[in-house]
Parts: C-alpha cells; structure tokens; sequence
C-alpha cells in the first residue's frame, strides 16, 4: 500500500506529523521566496502522489516505512504551544502532502496567524485549498511535479487546482528542475495554466548535485525573466535532516 491519503476519518483538531523542528534548534526557510528567512516546519505525514525522487518518502511509502513508527498524531493545541515560545515569525507547512489534512489545518493556522506568525504551505498543487486557508499572512509555495521527478502528469497537473492557486494571489510556483528539458516542459505549463510568479529549484540532495544543476538551469531561467532558487539547508548545515 503506498500514498494513501487520510482526511476525513482523524480525530478532529489531531493531525498526522512526521517530524517538526526549527524551535530548540534554528534553521531557515530553505528554499523559495523566503530563502533564508528564519523558519519553524511542520511536516505532515502522507501524501497522494508517489513521485519517485521524492525525498520525504517516509510520509507516505508504506513499503518501505511503517506509518506507526514514521508519524505521531498531535493536537493543534500542542503544535500552537510547541511553536509559541520561539521568537520566530515564519511556520513552514510541508509533507507529504499537507493539504490532505487541512480540515484540521484551518484552525492550527487561525491560531498561528491570531499569535502574530505568517504561515508558508509547501504543496504539490492537486489539492483544492479550502477558502479558510485563503488568507492575509498565508502563502502557498506550489511545486506541480514534472514527468522528469518520476511521477504521472496525468496526475500531479491538476488544472483546475492550479489555476485555482493562481487566482488566490497568494502563491507562488515552484518548480523542481534537473535540465534545460525541464525549463521547457515548465514553460509550456506556466503558458497554458497562467502560472506566476515561478520559481525553479534545482533537484538535489548534496550541494554538488545543487550547484552543478543550478549551473545547468542558470541561463534558461534568467532568460524567461524567471525567479531561481537554491536549497540553503543543504548548503547550510553539514547534517541537514531536521533543518
Ligand atoms: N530548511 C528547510 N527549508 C525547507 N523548505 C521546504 C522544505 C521541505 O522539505 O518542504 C524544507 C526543509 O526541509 N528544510
Ligand atoms: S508530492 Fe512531494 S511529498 Fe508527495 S511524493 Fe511527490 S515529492 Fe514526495
Ligand atoms: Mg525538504
């Protein structure tokens, strides 16, 4: 069984978290707009698509993970008061895939947002946001995942989901690239869709892999007026699981 998705059946006011980190050890927003912003993240386990070059695939390959044993259910409640004495502004929202669960994310990030915190969600895109999520202090980072991250266009471009997120002017696109190939594949999306703004992010887990695609994809990005992006806690941190 792998990429199931759970919604409707969690207790309410719990949600699936696959890990948490950025209060007793700082990082940073690694990778968009806010790129070296300081940031909280929560990561919430499971996830509805299965791309092969994911790199949290412990929130959702039950072949290879037990769910048990790679995920915790924890109340709003605790998420607000873990988060509370940190002095830092941004919580990041990741997965998985986070949208999954955003019964239970509407009111963990009212209370977010009530408490003076902006909030950031990494998507993949094929989840309707709920119009309670639509809102001052919300940004969505939506990262659609091409043929080329081994995963089904057929289902991870979701036109109406995306076109939805580009009429909320709350997000922004950000593409995962590994070639030039990529860049044009990115292109014909962002025409036919009317995507912006976009921002492309080298595949990579090393920061060799990073910089030497950063160089591959440099050029085509600047030339499309395009924004580029890097995956700081690579860079960053020598150990950066949990950063
Ligand atoms: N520092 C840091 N920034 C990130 N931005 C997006 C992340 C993600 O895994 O979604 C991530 C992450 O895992 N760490
Ligand atoms: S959408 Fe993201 S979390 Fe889900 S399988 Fe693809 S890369 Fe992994
Ligand atoms: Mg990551």
């Amino acid at each position: 069984m792998t990429g199931t998705a759970a919604t409707a059946r969690e207790p309410l006011g719990q949600l699936i978290v696959a890990e948490r980190f950025g209060v007793e050890v700082p990082t940073f927003q690694g990778e968009g707009p806010s790129c070296g912003h300081p940031a909280i993240f929560i990561r919430l386990s499971r996830c509805n698509l299965t791309c092969e070059s994911c790199d949290t695939k412990e929130t959702w390959d039950w072949s290879r993970f037990k769910p048990q044993e790679v995920s915790t259910r924890e109340s709003v409640q605790d998420l607000v008061a873990w988060v509370r004495p940190s002095p830092v502004e941004l919580v990041v929202i990741t997965g998985g895939e986070p949208l999954l669960q955003q019964r239970n994310l509407v009111p963990l990030v009212r209370r977010l947002l009530d408490e003076g915190r902006r909030v950031e969600f990494e998507t993949n895109g094929t989840v309707m946001p709920a119009p309670a999520l639509l809102v001052d202090g919300v940004r969505f980072n939506v990262s659609p995942k091409l043929a080329s991250f081994g995963m089904d266009e057929a289902k991870s471009i979701v036109p109406s989901v995306l076109r939805a997120f580009a009429a909320s002017g709350r997000s922004v696109f950000k593409f995962v690239a590994s070639s030039v190939a990529d860049i044009d594949r990115i292109a014909e999306l962002v025409d036919r869709h009317g995507l912006a703004p976009v921002w492309v992010m080298p595949e990579g887990t090393t920061v060799e892999a990073i910089t030497s695609t950063t160089r591959v994809l440099a050029d085509a990005v600047a030339s499309r007026h395009w924004h580029l992006t890097t995956r700081l806690h690579v860079a960053a941190f020598a150990d950066p699981k949990g950063r």
